[in-house]
């Protein structure tokens, strides 16, 4: 869907981007993780073209970007930033809608795009549609963003630390969301985020980038099992990183079939992580934890000792 290849982008001198090459597949969520200043908003920048590479090239969809009209390129690439940018003298669904308008679309297509768009990110059109954006809360401001970015039904959606101004719980709440609605219209997704637990709860593909260099690719139980470098290892928490290894992994990924015994407790579910099964163990003083449900749909055991298995 997107590729970039060799690129470089430097500042006053300075490298902000060098020689990345990453390939994202259309239907797939890369998360661009990294150390402030790693040169992650830059690359999702260079992607549309709001900024311009110095060397290498990107393609979308096969095309070179530069021969793609910046107009174009931006209504074929929602971009999803945190401060969100809405409109404030405009309501919600005039926000909501300001793509399909330039795009001509008749105004009944319009107001049946808004309403969805707004059921999609969890705001009853009823409730929220004429609202204007200072009369919601900083979480709800952020769901109109991804509601306005994913109007004119964009190939790619670009998404800069899209949640990183919300408190955890209703963080959490978002990345639910997104990953419903990745699921739901298939979108293509480039997310920038520093937030560790961030990037491995939305699954999908890292890309880990260091001084503007991309150190490692895959997915985060690859890249937590096996850190490319000691800056990767750093970043998924060094010494801690063992434990954040428990988030990549499901209960179902290392569960064993076994009939569990009266008195283990509530079951856990197999799509539970990890670190959830290990919390729940130390809570409740357990080295076992019976499993609703393998893949073969039999139910099966966690063992304490299965969490540490390579
Ligand atoms: N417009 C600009 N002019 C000059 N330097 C810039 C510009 N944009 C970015 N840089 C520099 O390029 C480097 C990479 O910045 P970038 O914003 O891409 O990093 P980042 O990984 O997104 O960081 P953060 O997580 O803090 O947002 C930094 O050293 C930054 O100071």
């Amino acid at each position: 869907m997107i590729r970039f290849e060799g690129i470089c982008k430097s500042f006053g001198g300075a490298r902000a981007v060098n020689d990345v090459t990453l390939d994202v597949a259309r239907g797939s969520l890369c998360a661009l993780v990294g150390t402030s200043g790693s040169g992650k908003s830059t690359l999702l920048r260079l992607a549309n073209r709001l900024l311009e590479a110095d060397e290498g090239s990107i393609r979308f969809d096969g095309a070179d970007v530069t021969n793609i009209p910046p107009v174009e390129l931006r209504r074929r690439m929602g971009y999803v930033i945190q401060s969100v940018g809405l409109f404030p003298h405009w309501t919600v669904e005039r926000n909501i809608a300001t793509v399909p308008r330039l795009l001509g679309w008749p105004s009944a297509r319009i107001d049946q795009r808004v309403a969805e768009l707004l059921d999609l990110v969890g705001l009853p059109p009823g409730l929220h549609a004429r609202r204007y954006p200072d009369e919601l809360s900083g979480g709800q401001q952020q769901r109109v963003g991804v509601a306005r970015a994913l109007a004119g039904e964009p190939e790619l959606l670009l998404m800069d630390e899209p949640f990183g101004a919300v408190d955890p719980p209703t963080r959490r709440g978002l990345q639910d969301s997104l990953m419903a609605i990745q699921k739901r219209t298939g979108t293509t997704i480039l997310l920038v985020t520093h937030d560790v637990e961030e990037a491995i709860r939305l699954g999908g593909t890292l890309a880990v980038l260091d001084q503007g260099r991309l150190l490692q690719t895959g997915t985060p139980a690859q890249v937590l099992a096996q850190p490319a470098t000691d800056a990767v290892a750093r970043f998924f928490g060094g010494p801690l990183l063992g434990l954040n290894r428990l988030k990549a992994l499901r209960v179902g990924d290392r569960a064993h079939a076994g009939a569990p015994s009266p008195g283990e407790g509530e079951p856990i579910d197999a799509e539970a992580t990890l670190e959830a099964a290990l919390a729940r163990m130390v809570a409740e003083g357990r080295s076992r934890l019976p499993v609703r449900r393998l893949a073969n749909g039999a139910p099966g055991v966690l063992d304490l000792a299965d969490l540490v298995r390579p």
